[in-house]
């Protein structure tokens, strides 16, 4: 847990005035982002590819229906999510994310001692190919937690190679063009636990961020929203919507796409009532795979590259590293593009921070 006292909000957590969360909405029709069909989408139905196109240009993000992933199967998930979290802090801090690791129980790390918390724990896994997993720092105390896990990764993998088939054709590759250009497609499942905040309006259950793989395949629990995305420069929320899966372009597919497909900034927020849980999925490059703007992207920018050629782990290293503020796909613009399409603030740490929970401290990216 954050807090074991959810009415006391420390200062550590507490927002500077222009980072706290507006929650009300204005204009409650606005903040409809597009629904894509799946299973039109695997039938290559050309409308559905328009629409595919459209939000992954205008919006970086869409909801996903008729994906084909069984309910049954994602409430497993779920309630794997939910054993985790429930499970006594002692147990959980023997899961805690070691120094120099990714893996495990923590939550947001502080570069300074100013920095504010996110209102957050997770839990991060490397979970696919599992022929390339440790289980390090797995929960496996949890009943059917590996095998939950595994299955659901597996799924979600099938559902991304053909959302990646669909966006490899609108980027004029051949179907398999994205899938090759990960060399190995790897997955990393992060679990977010949002406790209740009785001053949600101070706080934020995860800072602005975008991910930095290719994409991310989100479900959330139950009809509580929480979820924001910055688009036209406001924050808007996203309605969850039963049996949907929410999807977003990384950095990656940005910088593959030539900057046409965009890694939108998000952030989530929390609530007084209930505790919010979310899983996404974060597909991602082997850390050899290069990334830069694909040859057939080139021509929608006069045949000019606006980023430059680097493998995914020397992205994910100056991800880590980064000081500055920006949206970190900047740093891999080439110096005549710097600034253009840029969203603005954009860091993550994680690890644990030692506001009552104690245990280790690390660097975390999104979605490594
Ligand atoms: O909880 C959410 O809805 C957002 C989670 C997210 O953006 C992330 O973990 O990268
Ligand atoms: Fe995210």
């Amino acid at each position: 847990m954050v807090r074991n006292d959810h009415r006391i909000v420390p200062d550590r957590y507490i927002q500077e005035h222009e980072k706290r969360p507006f929650l009300k909405t204005q204009n409650p029709t606005s903040y409809e982002i597009p629904i894509i069909d799946f299973s039109l989408l695997t039938k290559r139905d050309e409308d559905e590819q328009k629409k595919l196109d459209y939000a992954c240009k205008k919006y970086g993000f869409f909801q996903l229906i008729n994906h084909g992933v069984v309910e049954e199967l994602i409430q497993r998930m779920k309630s794997a999510e939910a054993a985790c979290f429930d499970l006594p802090l002692e147990v959980k801090k023997k899961y805690a994310m070691a120094e120099n690791d990714v893996q495990g129980y923590g939550q947001v790390f502080v570069v300074s001692e100013e920095q504010k918390l996110d209102w957050a724990d997770i839990f991060f896994l490397m979970t696919y190919p599992p022929q390339h997993t440790t289980y390090k720092n797995w929960p496996l105390i949890v009943p059917d937690f590996k095998e939950t896990v595994e299955e659901y990764s597996a799924e979600i993998c099938r559902v991304s190679e053909e959302i990646l088939a669909n966006l490899s054709l609108l980027m004029k590759m051949k179907e398999d063009g994205l899938k090759e250009l990960h060399k190995v497609m790897r997955l990393s499942t992060r679990m977010n636990y949002y406790p209740p905040c009785s001053k949600p309006e101070l706080v934020l259950g995860l800072s602005p961020h975008s991910d930095s793989g290719s994409i991310t395949i989100l479900v959330q629990h139950d009809d509580i929203p929480g979820l924001q995305i910055r688009h036209q420069g406001q924050w808007i929320p996203i309605k969850p919507l039963p049996g949907a899966f929410v999807v977003n372009v990384g950095d990656t597919l940005e910088v593959w796409s030539n900057g046409v497909f965009k890694s939108v900034e998000h952030r989530a927020v929390t609530n007084a009532r209930k505790a919010r849980m979310s899983i996404p999925i974060f597909v991602r490059p082997d850390d050899e795979a290069e990334i830069g703007p694909v040859d057939t992207m080139l021509c929608d920018n006069n045949g000019q590259a606006l980023y430059k050629r680097i493998k995914y782990i020397d992205y994910v290293r100056s991800y880590l590293d980064r000081k500055l503020e920006g949206k970190i796909t900047d740093s891999l613009k080439l110096p005549e593009h710097v600034g253009v399409a840029a969203y603005g603030e954009t860091k993550r740490r994680f690890g644990i921070d030692g506001d009552g929970d104690g245990g280790g401290r690390g660097r975390r990216g999104l979605g490594l």
